[in-house]
């Protein structure tokens, strides 16, 4: 799903309008009528107080026409305008006037007011500011926005959590609605996914407003959501008269005394995820422990017992992985270097291949184009240094994956695939998955699907994806806190059914 920016919004308004031949106010008709949908499906006019505060620009005129809705289906509803400026929108003001022919008077709110007792039973309809806002609020509104945070009642807002920018963090954090739900009209927004800002919400869904489909095709985004929908299509069917030599053969060097399982991870993740062939490079001291746990895997010795001394694979791979649980003494890194130097095979990068990275950014030059990095928020820092901000981070990650020919994946609640200019942004996993080993197995799973044949860029979409996914359904049975990285390996193969798995029909439930 693309991830459209505030312009693009506006935009496609206009273009919705031009090309349907509707009016503005049709349009938020239809916003309005989307909420109100929402809301009745679920209240079905039980007889809870709703307190709907409006702003005076769209995402105000959104709230006042739902409103009208509410009270023409009997729902006990109260109205407050926070009269934050002078300049209305047309389309707010028709629509105050509508509420006006229906003897329904707000109540004007502005620095002057108490504000509303608000009860903890209440449902509150945030729809103050929307995507229009665009410098600091005016205190007596942030300190209204603390009020309804204080209160405790479900907040349902309009659109986005009012308070917050589109591309940037809010100036103060307690002048943001804390929302327990929004309904984002059409396209989710980027802040809805982003570390700082995607905490101003507890859950988000999209309500299709009839945005003109030419407009929202043809468009272009830097973001892109990704779901079921984009990974199907990247999906390689496993063919019948194929042999594990079809799948390719995957490289997983790391470890090092007290490490090995780290290896022992990547490789077995990598082997789930279908890779033909696996073997492990690692120090002689994971010999045993890599046969014993995983017999698929071949395994190949450094000739030092501790760590990684130097790397040499006697044969071509279809891929290497590197860098989990490798140290970074300065045998490593030297051993790293050289290997770096010879290598043609693509890369997937992690752990202490990132930190050596770091440190000896000179390294970065012979890393083969195209190879995908997996950095957690750490050693993204260490890589491409500090930013001010999530979208400073994310526009410092496109330099750094333009200069430097990689993929980088931004490790976190909703990882990131940055590709040049465009950002692939996940949307499955859970907090249970921040844990001891996820960051291996989501290394030995890209490994593998390029080992078969993906590319590096949708095998690290595609990865991220099947990670999150086989954490989700491993949660099922784990809880967040006992899920532990093997029980993500364990659910792979899971993970991989649930994305064949064909759409339920609508209106049949499961017996
Ligand atoms: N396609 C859609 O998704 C549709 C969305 N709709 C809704 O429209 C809003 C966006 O409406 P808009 O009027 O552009 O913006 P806001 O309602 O968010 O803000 C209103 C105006 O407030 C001014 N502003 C901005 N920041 C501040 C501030 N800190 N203090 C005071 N005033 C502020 C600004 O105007 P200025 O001229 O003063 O700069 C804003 O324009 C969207 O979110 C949806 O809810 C449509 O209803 C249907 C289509
Ligand atoms: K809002």
């Amino acid at each position: 799903m693309k991830i459209f920016t505030a312009s693009q919004i506006y935009d496609a308004d206009k273009f919705t309008i031009s090309k349907q031949q509707i009016k503005s106010d049709d349009l938020m008709e239809r916003a309005a009528t989307a909420l109100f949908n929402w809301i009745h499906s679920r209240l079905n006019g039980a007889q809870v107080n709703i307190k709907l505060f409006c702003g005076i620009g769209n995402n105000g005129g959104d709230g006042i026409a739902l409103a009208r809705l509410l009270q023409e289906h009997g729902y006990s509803i109260s109205v407050f305008v926070v009269n934050y400026s002078e300049k209305r929108s047309k389309d707010f003001l028709i629509n105050l006037d509508r509420l006006k022919d229906r003897k329904l008077w707000p109540e004007f709110l502005d620095s002057d007011c108490s504000f509303p007792d608000i009860n903890q039973n209440d449902i509150i309809v945030d729809a103050i500011f929307g995507i229009g806002l665009n410098r600091k609020l005016d205190d007596w509104v942030g300190n209204l926005i603390k009020h309804i945070n204080v209160s405790n009642a479900f907040v349902l807002s309009v659109d986005i959590p009012s308070g917050l920018p589109m591309d940037s963090n809010p100036s103060d954090s307690s002048y943001v609605i804390r929302a327990s739900h929004v309904l984002s009209f059409q396209v989710p927004k980027l802040i809805f996914f982003l570390p700082e800002t995607g905490i101003y919400q507890n859950q988000w869904e999209v309500l299709d407003i009839g945005l003109d489909p030419e407009y929202l095709n043809s468009t272009n985004t830097e973001y892109q959501l990704i779901g079921k929908n984009e990974i199907l299509p990247l999906y390689r069917p496993r063919l019948k008269f194929s042999h594990k030599g079809n799948y390719g053969h995957a490289v997983i060097i790391g470890g090092s005394y007290g490490k090995i399982g780290a290896v022992q991870l990547a490789c077995s993740a990598c082997l789930s995820v279908g890779s033909g062939l696996v073997t492990a490079y690692v120090p002689e001291c994971g010999y045993n422990a890599l046969q014993t746990a995983l017999p698929e895997a071949m395994v190949l010795t450094d000739d030092e017992d501790d760590s990684i001394t130097k790397i040499n694979v006697p044969f071509v791979p279809s891929v290497y992985g590197i860098g989990m649980g490798m140290g970074t003494e300065e045998k490593t890194i030297k051993a790293f270097g050289t290997f770096l130097k010879n290598v043609e095979s693509p890369l997937v990068i992690d752990a202490d291949g990132l930190n050596i990275l770091a440190k000896h950014p000179s390294l970065l030059k012979d890393v083969p184009k195209g190879s995908v990095l997996t950095p957690h928020p750490k050693e993204l820092q260490r890589l491409i240094g500090e930013w001010e901000d999530d979208f400073d981070k994310l526009n410092k990650a496109k330099d750094f994956s333009v200069k430097n020919n990689c993929i980088l994946v931004i490790k976190g609640a909703h990882s990131i695939v940055i590709h040049a200019e465009k950002g692939y942004i996940n949307n499955t996993g859970n907090p249970g998955m921040a844990t001891a080993g996820s960051g291996d197995v989501l290394t030995g799973m890209i490994t593998g699907l390029i080992s078969q044949g993906y590319s590096p860029l949708n095998a690290a979409i595609f990865g991220v994806y099947l990670h999150g996914m086989a954490g989700d359904v491993g949660v099922m049975d784990f809880g967040y806190e006992a899920l532990k990285a093997t029980e993500i390996i364990n659910n792979i193969g899971k993970a991989y059914i649930e994305l064949l798995r064909p759409p339920k029909p609508e209106n049949v439930k499961e017996v």
